[in-house]
């Protein structure tokens, strides 16, 4: 099922290399193709296995957005606090050196997938040993999925010594390759059993009485606390199975995957931090949490509790000040709602306010990733104080955990989620994060037990189930 042919393919390869000669650096050739069937997403990735540790898996809510990457033509790394405008600059830079269709539909041509570490700045752990502080990648075959189109994009990096058939070549057998088999995988739903052990858990609930404390008695407003559980399984962990589960089980959530080395990092996160599609900017306070009830009545009274508690209205209050105040740096003609509404996922419900607004001029995705991250929603209100109180305070490394993860293309439009609900698989083994936004009147037991709400869709997801996670 060849998608390219091979003589286009090797003209534009052939062209890039001429160019590279004239400007005497490397040059990215890139080309998309649309296709008229429909390829399974997981299928695509599963069909990257040769090409583990080098594949990313994206899906925005109700499947509106699907990507998935196999392959890099060139990675942006770093290893320190100044990652955004480093990749903003790089990014532009390689853009300027580039031969690309000019395709306007969002997500087509070069495109960046990567992450972010929460922190740049806390000490990294071995248990992040296979990702940078920050990483994003031009990968070599990518699948874009929109509502109504389908498009395939190889991209390559040339320089003058490329031999341009042998690339060619190349590219379209392993294009081959990943379309061998493309009808939705089905996996055997047997159930794991998992062994979970809950790092630091009286720790945990003895520094949210702490925080809680110093809360009501200094200028911090909020502290978003996190742990760590680490489930062991008899085999190993297989993404794809994960993704798959993912994807039935929290379809209203943004499904993620990011390999590094033999890890992988994934999840199903329910929070956007933004999203850039031309001049408009589109971010959600997502902050405040009660459980589901077992009845639509239960479910119903469970949610009016939730709008109308004093101490979930603040917790959620401080993330949209943070985000209207990021919003009118970066936009105009902003719109946000007075009040917030319920947002119901498998798990949790959570108070949701959408923000909108108008980028101005010169206005980056990164950039506006750079102003929200972290909002109070991960990190806490004043961010500085807050992100020095979680340095000291949390014993865990969170890495990318709560950190901006997404993509952008060469046309400035694109979207990054906030990493929650997520794992960092590592062959039988894995380590799920969740944390609670603390406030003056937080109590110990309850945000435990809303951490253990937020573990449930990744456990469920590997396969697993706990009655104390419940
Ligand atoms: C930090 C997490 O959730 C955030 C997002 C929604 C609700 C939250 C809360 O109610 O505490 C958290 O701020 C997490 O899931 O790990
Ligand atoms: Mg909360």
């Amino acid at each position: 099922m060849v998608t390219i042919q091979h003589s286009t393919i090797h003209k534009k390869v052939a062209c890039g290399v001429e160019q590279a000669k004239s400007v005497s650096r490397s040059v990215i050739v890139s080309t998309s193709t649309k296709v008229d069937y429909a390829i399974d997403p997981v299928a695509f990735y599963r069909q990257g296995e040769n090409r583990i540790g080098e594949r990313f898996f994206w899906a925005a809510p109700n499947g509106d957005f699907v990507m998935v990457g196999v392959g890099s033509a060139h990675t942006l790394v770093s290893n320190s606090d100044n990652c955004f405008k480093q990749f903003e600059k790089d990014w532009q830079e390689l853009l300027n050196y580039s031969t690309a269709d000019q395709i306007e539909e969002p997500g087509v041509g070069p495109v960046l997938f990567g992450a972010f570490s929460f922190d740049p700045k806390k000490e990294k752990t071995n248990l992040w040993r296979n990702f940078p502080i920050a990483k994003m990648v031009l990968p070599q075959h990518v699948l874009t999925i929109t509502k109504d189109e389908c498009w395939l994009t190889v991209n390559m990096m040339v320089d003058q010594n490329t031999n341009a058939e042998h690339l060619a070549d190349a590219i379209l057998k392993e294009q081959q390759n990943l379309l061998q088999n493309l009808t939705k995988p089905t996996y055997n739903p047997s159930h794991r059993e998992l062994t979970i052990e809950e790092l630091d858990k009286d720790e945990w609930i003895a520094s949210v009485d702490k925080v809680a404390g110093q809360i009501r008695s200094s200028e911090i407003e909020k502290v978003v606390l996190a742990r760590e559980i680490r489930v062991k399984s008899d085999r190993p962990f297989i993404t794809e199975e994960i993704l798959d589960r993912l994807l039935t089980e929290q379809p209203i959530s943004y499904i993620f995957a990011l390999e590094g080395g033999e890890d992988c990092f994934m999840g199903a996160s329910p929070e956007r931090l933004v999203k850039k599609q031309g001049k408009e900017a589109f971010s959600t306070c997502l902050a405040g949490s009660i459980g589901r009830g077992s009845t639509p009545e239960e479910d119903y009274k469970l949610g009016n509790e939730l709008l109308n508690d004093a101490k979930n209205l603040h917790e959620h209050e401080v993330v949209v000040r943070a985000i209207t105040s990021a919003f009118e740096q970066g936009c105009e003609r902003i719109s946000v709602p007075e009040k917030p509404i319920l947002y119901k996922i498998r798990d949790i419900q959570h108070l949701y306010t959408p923000v909108v607004g108008e980028v101005k001029k010169n206005v980056s995705l990164l950039t506006l990733v750079e102003k929200l991250h972290p909002t109070p929603a991960l990190g806490g209100h004043p961010k500085e104080e807050a992100l020095q109180k979680i340095r000291t305070i949390e014993r865990l490394d969170r890495g990318l955990y709560a950190g901006p993860i997404g993509w952008l293309d060469s046309k400035g439009n694109g979207e990054f989620a906030v990493a929650i609900r997520s794992a960092l698989v590592q062959g039988k083994e894995a380590s799920l994060f969740a944390g609670c936004g603390i406030v003056g009147d937080s109590d110990p037991a309850s945000e435990y037990k809303e951490t253990q709400m937020k573990f449930r869709p990744m456990l469920s997801a590997l396969g697993g189930f706990s009655h104390e996670f419940k």
